[in-house]
């Protein structure tokens, strides 16, 4: 299997394939008279296509062990996918471009801290991978009519040991 470097999760890198939700950088104002502060408009929700609702969901993840072997691929061609967690967490995000599954484009990303994401339509991920222990998060999708999951496996599967995270944890420290 073909080790998968991982990288900090950061607005910048993750832009091919979405929205990073988090509160550095974000704008934000205060409301209701200064006792709350709003941070506003945080990722693009696109659900409507084909008649489709916004869902909100709880994802319950069990931690996977190391190493995580990546097999497999999927997107929703009708509508993007936001992940929030509940609470600080480190979880890995495996993703890549829209279009003809590319199994050489599969990057990784580790979150840090409190940072969600927010697959954009017909983004190429992985299903949920929660890390240490079980993770809850918010999940923002696509509910409706119509086929909203293509599922690929890969002839040669990817592989992230714990090599690859303390990597992505170092290279986070140094942008800091
Ligand atoms: N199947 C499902 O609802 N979850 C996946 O889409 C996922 O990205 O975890
Ligand atoms: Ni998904």
């Amino acid at each position: 299997m073909r080790p998968l470097r991982v990288e900090p999760l950061s607005r910048a890198a993750f832009a091919p394939f979405g929205d990073v939700i988090e509160l550095a950088g974000a704008r934000h104002y205060p409301i209701n008279g200064g006792s709350c502060e709003r941070y506003h408009d945080l990722a693009q929700v696109d659900v409507a296509e084909q008649g489709g609702r916004p869902l909100i969901n709880v994802f319950r993840g069990q931690a996977r062990d190391l190493p995580i072997t990546i097999s497999m691929m999927e997107r929703h061609p009708l509508g993007s996918q936001a992940f929030l967690p509940l609470g600080e967490t480190e979880y890995l995000i495996v993703v890549a471009p829209p279009g003809e599954l590319d199994p050489a484009a599969v990057c990784a990303f580790l979150s840090t801290g409190w940072q969600g994401v927010n697959y954009h339509r017909g983004v190429w991920h992985h299903p949920l991978l929660a890390l240490h222990h079980t993770s809850d998060f918010i999940v923002v999708d696509r509910g409706g009519q119509g086929h909203n999951c293509d599922e690929v496996a890969l002839a040669e599967p990817w592989q992230i040991d714990l090599s690859m995270l303390q990597a992505a944890r170092a290279a986070q420290t140094e942008q800091n």
